[in-house]
């Protein structure tokens, strides 16, 4: 039987982050891709220009239309502005018993905008830490979260340390996407700490590379791998989306999420 994922997030019509880049992931991994949109977001390459956040009962509604009838293997959440449509994801996610739910804590989108309240990053902590498999935080996300200064990759681990055994989420994968050397990121997984590495390619290309990212590992957790196979199959893949850049947008452009097909011939 085909595997089935689902996101709940955010849209970009051009294409690169969000919904959008989550059901292209999904696709290229052979994944059967479904969408429930929380927000509609105006953006492109260059910024976000604005946003409407759907009410809770529409997301309420979208996420009964996909449980009741095509029952998903994983879940991804992305982009998710305020407190309600927090509580409601939450409260669905218990009433559907999801048990593989990789959570992007999408805070502020790579031009620099905004894209949860204030009052909304509590309620991640609190309401979405505890039911998910893995949280997928850049640094500014894990410093926001842990409220710990993040300078080193020792920094690094003990933000992955405090979200598992503070927070109940159960396995965190620091990004090092904003770190000054590599790009490795650090998977704690409650009992060992696993690096994942890649060589920091020299682009301005990488809109969206957080949530193509949780994307693939999302496909990889519904296609039955274990956590440490999905993220070193999902670091492979965005690593060959920013490696094999489109060069298409006027600022930060998008991964290109069929990179993979041109690294593994
Ligand atoms: N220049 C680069 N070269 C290689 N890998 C990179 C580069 N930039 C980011 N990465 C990798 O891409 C993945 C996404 O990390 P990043 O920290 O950029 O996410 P993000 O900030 O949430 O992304 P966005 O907000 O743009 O969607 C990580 O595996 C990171 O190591
Ligand atoms: C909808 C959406 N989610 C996440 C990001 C972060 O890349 C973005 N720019 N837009």
């Amino acid at each position: 039987m085909v595997s089935k994922a689902l996101t709940i997030a955010g849209t970009d019509p051009t294409g690169g982050a969000g919904i959008q880049a989550d059901l292209k992931t999904f696709q290229e991994l052979g994944v059967f891709g479904m969408s429930v949109i929380t927000s509609v977001v105006s953006q492109n390459t260059l910024g976000v220009r604005s946003f409407v956040d759907m009410h809770e009962e529409f997301i309420e509604s979208q996420i009964d239309a996909v449980f009741e009838d095509i029952r998903p293997d994983a879940v991804k959440t992305g982009m998710l502005s305020n407190p309600s449509a927090i509580a409601i994801v939450a409260k669905k996610l218990k009433e559907y018993n999801v048990s593989q739910y990789v959570l992007d804590p999408v805070m502020v989108a790579s031009s620099g905008h905004e894209l949860i309240s204030q009052e909304a990053r509590q309620s991640v902590k609190e309401e979405l830490l505890p039911l998910a498999t893995l949280v997928t935080p850049n640094l500014p996300e894990a410093e926001a979260l842990t409220g710990l200064t993040i300078e080193t990759i020792e920094d690094m681990k003990e933000a992955g340390r405090i979200l598992v055994e503070e927070y109940g989420v159960k396995a965190a994968l620091i990004k090092g996407g904003h770190y000054k050397g590599e790009a490795d990121d650090y998977l704690y997984n409650g009992t060992e700490f696993l690096k994942f590495s890649a060589k920091r390619f020299d682009t301005k290309h990488t809109h969206g590379s957080g949530c193509t990212y949780a994307a693939a590992i999302t496909a990889r957790l519904a296609e039955g791998d274990s956590l440490n196979q999905a993220v070193e199959h999902g670091k492979s893949f965005i690593t060959s989306a920013i490696s094999n850049p489109l060069e298409i947008g006027k600022g930060q452009g998008p991964t290109n999420h069929w990179g993979h097909r041109l690294t593994t011939k």
